[in-house]
């Protein structure tokens, strides 16, 4: 039931699209940018279109994504968080989610949350499409934010 597929065709050439990941757990991350920027290609954005652009770590996203969206049709925000034996998960999760809502309703630019925040890191590779402890391989949810890019965008543009 999970990534619903839209209703609508979705054709994103034209459309202009930032793509900022962490370089915390890049492996995971490497993926799931590589799975949004395919998807985006395969609904027309060119990729001369697409800009991927780095950060440290997840809590930069929202200031990275504020000062680069100016000129993009949507961003899409990519991180991985796995929990560890403190409370900085919890607190890197929310505040960086509500940055990127932030950011995204302050700018009147679709930004999309493109940021896993998991138990462990199997439930975050599984959602990468990297094969966890029994190689299933799972859905990347990255596919599902190039999709979700685009029909904002274009919702966006009216
Ligand atoms: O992107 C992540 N950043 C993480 N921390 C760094 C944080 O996002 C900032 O880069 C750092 O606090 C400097 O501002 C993580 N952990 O701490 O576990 C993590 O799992 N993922």
């Amino acid at each position: 039931m999970k990534g619903l597929t839209p209703t609508q065709t979705l054709n994103g050439r034209g459309l202009k699209v930032l793509v900022i990941h962490t370089r915390w757990n890049l492996e995971i991350v490497n993926s799931l940018t590589q799975a949004s920027v395919a998807k985006l290609t395969s609904l027309g954005v060119l990729e001369t279109d697409i800009a991927v652009r780095e950060v440290p770590g997840a809590f930069e996203l929202p200031f990275a994504a504020m000062k680069l969206l100016p000129g993009y049709d949507a961003v899409i925000a990519i991180g991985v968080l796995i929990k560890g034996d403190t409370m900085h998960f919890e607190y890197i999760s929310d505040s960086t989610c509500q940055g990127l809502m932030r950011v995204g309703l302050d700018a009147g630019i679709p930004v999309v949350l493109g940021v896993l925040t998991c138990l462990t890191e199997e439930q975050a590779c599984l959602r990468a499409g990297i094969g966890g402890v029994d190689k299933k391989s799972g859905h990347n949810h990255g596919e599902d934010w190039g999709s979700a890019a685009v029909e904002m965008a274009l919702l966006n543009r009216g």
